[in-house]
């Protein structure tokens, strides 16, 4: 099969267009950790993401894996919508939550199946998000295979759970919701309906994101390198992504001069 061509790096707004921002977190607003928990959003993150909430009237939402809660504490409580479990948990830009409600029995079994197969695998652990569970290798990439095969044979005792594999892990997750629908959802309603998706995200998850970006005319943006992608653009690496957005910001704040500017002097960082 022939290598795929290269993709370019994204545009900046200019100054009639009105974007929608949806950021993924994990390898794309924040470099890679060993362990979940490690991350960290520092104050200059904090503050252009809150900045670019401000030049967009709103109309910018994290799309995560993590839960909304995790989001919450990472971000401290922020105003701007989120979707968090790839859009299994809702809160829109009116602070309304929808969201999939799974019961307490079942969250247990999916915790108590998802331990077991840790157990049985050194170096993988188990994050217990709720609903969901990731179970994560990246301090032993090796078990991968090994890891997306046992959660493969689980998955027959768990009915209306799906699995769901990204970066160094392997999430069991209840079906019916995807990033894509989350943006989706989100983009029916005040402030983003009207604009123009811009998706941005790393992994496979992201892909959903860029397909619905990609339908309603958007702008689809890879963070990395991992093929194949519905991504029409790419930044290299989340440091990139970080540098892209404080143009985007500037562009969004002084218009058109910025823009030509920018496009003049090429490059991400
Ligand atoms: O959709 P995202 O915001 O990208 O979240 C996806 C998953 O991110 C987290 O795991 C990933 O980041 C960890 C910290 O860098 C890393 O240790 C792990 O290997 C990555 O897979 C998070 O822990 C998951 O719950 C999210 O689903």
């Amino acid at each position: 099969m022939p290598a795929p061509l290269p993709l370019p790096a994204p545009p900046l707004p200019g100054v009639d267009d009105r974007w929608a921002l949806f950021l993924d977190v994990d390898g794309t607003l924040l470099d890679f950790t060993d362990h979940p928990d490690q991350v960290c959003v520092d104050s200059r993150l904090r503050e252009l993401v809150e900045d670019l909430y401000g030049a967009l009237d709103g109309a910018l939402a994290l799309v995560s894996g993590r839960s909304l809660d995790d989001l919450d504490d990472l971000f401290g409580h922020p105003p701007w919508a989120m979707a968090g479990l790839h859009g299994l948990e809702l809160r829109g830009a009116d602070g309304r939550y929808r969201g999939v409600h799974i019961g307490a029995s079942r969250r247990s079994l999916v915790r108590d199946i998802a331990n077991t197969v840790a157990a049985g695998l050194p170096g993988v652990l188990m994050e217990d998000k709720g609903m969901a569970v990731a179970l994560h290798c990246r301090t032993s990439p090796q078990q991968f295979e090994r890891l997306r095969e046992q959660v493969q044979s689980v998955l027959p005792s768990l009915a209306g759970y799906e699995m769901q594999p990204g970066n160094m892990v392997i999430e069991l997750k209840p079906e019916g919701m995807d990033k894509g629908s989350a943006v989706a959802a989100l983009m029916s309603a005040w402030p983003f309906r009207g604009r123009q998706p811009v998706y941005v995200g790393d992994d496979l998850t992201d892909e959903h994101g860029f397909a619905t970006a990609n339908l309603e005319s958007g702008l689809s943006i890879r963070v990395g390198s991992r093929e194949p992608s519905l991504a029409r653009y790419t930044l290299p690496e989340p440091a990139a992504a970080r540098a892209w957005l404080f143009r985007v910001l500037h562009a969004l704040k002084h218009g058109a001069l910025s823009h030509a500017h920018s496009s003049a002097s090429g490059g991400n960082a």
